[in-house]
C-alpha cells in the first residue's frame, strides 16, 4: 500500500480495471459511496452541500449526494459547469440524482452544515481561474467541515502544488493508493487526513502499472535493513568514517559521528584537522578520532577497505580543499555521503563531481536542503515549469548519478533509476540547528552496515529519513540536535520488532 500513483498512473490503474471487466460507472459508484460514508461520520449537521466540477470528479459527487439523501440528509448539489456538457460515468451518476442542482455562485454555500468538494480530482490540468476559483475560496471562507474527493480541489495530485487556489479539507478520502500530491507540500496542509479506499481497483494492476514513487517506511525497506545479528561483531558492522572541520567548526561532524554510531555502525572514526584533535577527542568517547589534514591524508585513510563508509561535508568549509577531499573520497571504494559545505563547494560548477560519482560504482547520496539544492542543480531546477520538489530530486539523481534526499518536510529522496520515496513523518521541531548533521550520519551508519543486507543507498537514505523522523516525534517538542541520535534506540525497538522475520 505504500506506492504512490501520479494521475496519469492512476487513470491507467482505472483504465486497466474497466478493460478487466468492472464498469467505471461501478468504480465510481464505489467511491461515491466511500465519500457519502466519510461525509456522514463527519457532518455536525443534516445539511449537506456537494459542489461538483464537469468531470468524473463531480461525477464521485453525485453518487454521494445521491446516497446521502437515501439515507435522510437534506442535500444540494451545486454544479460548476454545465449538465449538458457532462459526459460519460459523470452523466450517468448525475442522471441518478434526482434532488435539487443549483448554478455555482459562491452565495450558494450559505445554508450547509458540511460540504463535499468534488470540484477537480486528477484530472486538474491548469491553474483554476474565475467563477471556480471564486468557489473555492467561498468553501474555504465557509468555515464548515468539508470532505475533499481524492484531492482537495485545486492540488496538483503529482506534485502537491496549489493551482492557483485550493480548498481547505477537513479530510479526504481517495481511491486505491494515495498520490504524491497527499504527502507532498503544500498539499499535504490542504488534505486533513488522508482515507485510502477500495473501489474494486486490483492491486494485481500495479504489475503494468509499475510504480516509482513510494511513500517512505519500513514497507519500502525494511527487508534489507541491517538488523544486528547475535554472530555479528563490530567490524561486520560496518566503519564510518567523518571528515571534521576546523578547530571552530567540529560540532557538526561530531553530530554526523553520534547519528553514524546510534544508526548502529560498528565503528565511528572522525578524520580530524591535527589543529582540532584534541577538542575532537575530547568531544567523543566511543567515536574513535584519527589525525587526517587534507586530501593526500584521507586518501591514504581510506585505503584500509575496511573503512566502508565516509561522511563529508558538515562543518567542513567551501572551497578547493574541500573538493579535492570530495573527489579523493570519491575516488576511494567507500560508499560516500556528501552534504552541506561538501555540495556548496560545487556550486556553480557541479560536473567534475558528477562526473566522479558516475565513475564509481560504490552508493553516492547526496542531502541538500533546498538552498544547496538550487545552487547545485540551477539549471535543471529553473527548467521545471511546474516546481515539483519529486521531479525536481528525480531529475538531480539521473544528472548526478547519485542518490539524491532532497530535504525538507517533505523530504523526497530519489535514486537514478527513477525511484523516489516520500516522507510524511516530520514533525515541525525537526527543523533545528545540526538535525541535517545527524542525518547524514544516519545514513553512513546504515550504508556501512547494509551492504551484505542488499541494501542500496537509496532504501538507506529513505530509512534515515524515516528514521530520523520516528526520532524527532518520539523525543517530541523542544528537540535539538543532540537529542535525535539519543531518541534513536526508542524507535529501533519498535521497527526491529516489525521488520525481523518471526523466530523458526
Ligand atoms: N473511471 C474513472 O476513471 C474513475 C475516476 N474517479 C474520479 O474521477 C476523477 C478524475 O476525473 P477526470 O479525469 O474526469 O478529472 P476531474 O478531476 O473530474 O476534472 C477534470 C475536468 O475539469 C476540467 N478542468 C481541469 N482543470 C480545470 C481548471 N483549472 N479550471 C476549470 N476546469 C478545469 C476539465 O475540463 P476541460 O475544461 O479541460 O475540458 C475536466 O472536465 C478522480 O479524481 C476521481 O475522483 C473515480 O470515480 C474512480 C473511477
Ligand atoms: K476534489
Amino acid at each position: 500500500m505504500n506506492e504512490l500513483l501520479a494521475p496519469v498512473e492512476m487513470s491507467e490503474a482505472d483504465r486497466l480495471t474497466i478493460a478487466a471487466g468492472t464498469p467505471g460507472l461501478t468504480l465510481m459508484e464505489n467511491a461515491g459511496a466511500a465519500v457519502a460514508e466519510a461525509t456522514v461520520a463527519l457532518a455536525p449537521g443534516q445539511r449537506v452541500t456537494v459542489v461538483a466540477g464537469p468531470g468524473n470528479n463531480g461525477g464521485d459527487g453525485f453518487v454521494a449526494a445521491r446516497l446521502l439523501a437515501e439515507r435522510g440528509y437534506s442535500v444540494k448539489v451545486i454544479l460548476v459547469g454545465e449538465a449538458s456538457r457532462l459526459k460519460g460515468d459523470a452523466r450517468a451518476a448525475f442522471d441518478r440524482w434526482r434532488g435539487p442542482v443549483e448554478a455555482a455562485a459562491p452565495e450558494a454555500l450559505a445554508a450547509c452544515d458540511v460540504i463535499v468538494d468534488a470540484l477537480f480530482g486528477a484530472g486538474l490540468d491548469r491553474p483554476v481561474e474565475g467563477l471556480p476559483r471564486a468557489m473555492i475560496e467561498a468553501i474555504n471562507a465557509r468555515g464548515v467541515p468539508v470532505v475533499a474527493v481524492d484531492l482537495p480541489s485545486g492540488i496538483n495530485g503529482a506534485t502537491g502544488a496549489v493551482m492557483g487556489a485550493a480548498v481547505k479539507a477537513t479530510r479526504t478520502v481517495t481511491f486505491f493508493r494515495r498520490k504524491p500530491g497527499h504527502l507532498l507540500l503544500p498539499g499535504r496542509l490542504h488534505c486533513g487526513p488522508v482515507a485510502v479506499v477500495d473501489i474494486g481497483i486490483p492491486a494485481s494492476v500495479l504489475a503494468s502499472v509499475q510504480p516509482k514513487t513510494f511513500a517512505n517506511g519500513p514497507a519500502l525497506w525494511g527487508l534489507h535493513f541491517p538488523l544486528p545479528r547475535i554472530e555479528g561483531h563490530k567490524y561486520s558492522r560496518g566503519h564510518v568514517v567523518v571528515v571534521s572541520g576546523g578547530l571552530s567548526t567540529t560540532g557538526a561532524a561530531r553530530l554526523a559521528a553520534r547519528g553514524a554510531l546510534r544508526a548502529g555502525a560498528g565503528l565511528v572514526t572522525m578524520a580530524s584537522p591535527r589543529e582540532a584533535l584534541a577538542i575532537n577527542a575530547a568531544g567523543s568517547l566511543a567515536v574513535m578520532v584519527r589525525p587526517v589534514d587534507g586530501a593526500l591524508e584521507l586518501a591514504e585513510f581510506l585505503t584500509d577497505h575496511r573503512r566502508n563508509a565516509v561522511v563529508l561535508g558538515p562543518g567542513g568549509g567551501v572551497g578547493a580543499a574541500m573538493r579535492d577531499q570530495v573527489l579523493t573520497a570519491l575516488g576511494s571504494e567507500a560508499a560516500v555521503v556528501l552534504d552541506a559545505d561538501a555540495l556548496t563547494s560545487f556550486a556553480g560548477e557541479p560536473e567534475p563531481l558528477f562526473a566522479a560519482i558516475r565513475a564509481r560504482s560504490a552508493a553516492v547520496v547526496l542531502t541538500p536542503h533546498e538552498g544547496e539544492f538550487s545552487r547545485l542543480f540551477k539549471l535543471l531546477y529553473k527548467d521545471l515549469k511546474v516546481k515539483s520538489k519529486l521531479e525536481a530530486a528525480r531529475m538531480a539523481a539521473a544528472a548526478s548519478g547519485a542518490v539524491v534526499l532532497f530535504k525538507g518536510p517533505d523530504t523526497v529522496v530519489a535514486a537514478p533509476d527513477g525511484r523516489a520515496s516520500v516522507s510524511d513523518n516530520a514533525p515541525p521541531y525537526l527543523a533545528t540547528a545540526g538535525s541535517g548533521d545527524v542525518l547524514a550520519g544516519m545514513i553512513a551508519g546504515l550504508l556501512a552496515q547494509g551492504q551484505e543486507f542488499g541494501m542500496t543507498g537509496f532504501e538507506a537514505a529513505s530509512a534515515a529519513a524515516w528514521l530520523h523522523g520516528e526520532a524527532a516525534a518520539a523525543f517530541g517538542p523542544g528537540l535539538i540536535a543532540e537529542d535525535l541520535p539519543e531518541a534513536l534506540p526508542g524507535v529501533y525497538r519498535t521497527l526491529f520488532a516489525q521488520v525481523a522475520p518471526p523466530p523458526p
